[in-house]
């Protein structure tokens, strides 16, 4: 579990996070939705200490992650997997290579014929098989992602973080992805944390989904109670998506 406590946070003037209160259950998938610009990446990036509030805390295991070492900083992000939003796979390495690496950089296991059985299981579970000689630049987005996710799941982290794991993919793949999700999450029971624009994976997915606004999260519910908000911004939000608004919107 993850717990943020009143986290704020500026930029110069502009006030991105205020006050933001927010509980991440464990073995649950937290969705976080919210306009262009409202913060979800910012605050996917505090979460994983890659920024710090200007106040607030962010309790894990009994600790405010906020005010740890950079040494222990590394060894609490041992228990997070990551899966950026363009994959961040490394082009000039092998799909085995960037699959092994976090294991190979923390030095989690030195067997070579362990690693190569732990990353053919790992790929297996993102249902790829026999790709590990293939260089990224010969995979199609969806794979990518997919590559992407083996690499974030591979230490078997207890928090997965996905920054918009959908974007950039068709409807179909898209879907194909948020299967893959729900069902390595039930396989596993890792918490998962995922900012995204796609209603549709959030709807599908969530257990958890939390409206940031002005810096709060403005309304949080399960998917029933986020579908039936009274909220009339949150109304607005989901209907200028539906109605593609706030897809144009993205483009631009
Ligand atoms: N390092 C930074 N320096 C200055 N401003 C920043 C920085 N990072 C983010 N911001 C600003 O904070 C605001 C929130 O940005 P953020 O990327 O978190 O939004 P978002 O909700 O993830 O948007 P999108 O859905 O479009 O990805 C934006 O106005 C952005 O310009």
């Amino acid at each position: 579990m993850i717990v943020t406590e009143n986290i704020s946070k500026s930029f110069g003037k502009q006030k991105v996070l205020d006050d933001l209160n927010l509980t991440i259950e464990e073995g649950k998938i937290t969705v976080i939705i919210g306009k262009s610009g409202a913060g979800k990446s910012v605050l996917l990036k505090h979460l994983i200490g890659l920024l710090k509030p200007d106040s607030g805390k962010i309790i894990f295991q009994d600790k405010d992650i906020t005010r740890v070492s950079d040494k222990e900083l590394k060894n609490i992000r041992l228990n997070f997997g990551v899966l950026f939003q363009d994959a961040a796979l490394f082009d000039s390495l092998t799909v085995f290579e960037n699959v092994a690496f976090p294991v190979i950089e923390h030095k989690l296991l030195k067997d070579r014929k362990k690693l190569k059985e732990l990353v053919k299981e790992t790929l297996s579970l993102v249902e790829l098989e026999n790709i590990e000689d293939k260089m990224p630049s010969e995979l199609s987005g969806g794979m990518r992602k997919r590559v992407g996710l083996a690499r974030a799941i591979i230490t078997k982290p207890k928090i997965i973080f996905f920054d918009e794991p959908t974007t950039g993919l068709d409807p179909i793949t898209s879907m194909s992805i948020a299967k893959l999700i729900k069902q390595m999450q039930e396989k596993l029971k890792t918490t998962c944390f995922i900012i995204s624009h796609d209603l549709s994976l959030t709807f599908k997915i969530a257990d958890r989904i939390g409206f940031l606004h002005n810096g709060r999260i403005m309304e949080f519910g399960d998917r029933h109670s986020i579908k039936n908000s009274k909220n009339p911004i949150v109304i607005e939000f989901l209907e200028s998506y539906y109605t593609g608004e706030e897809n144009e919107q993205q483009k631009s």
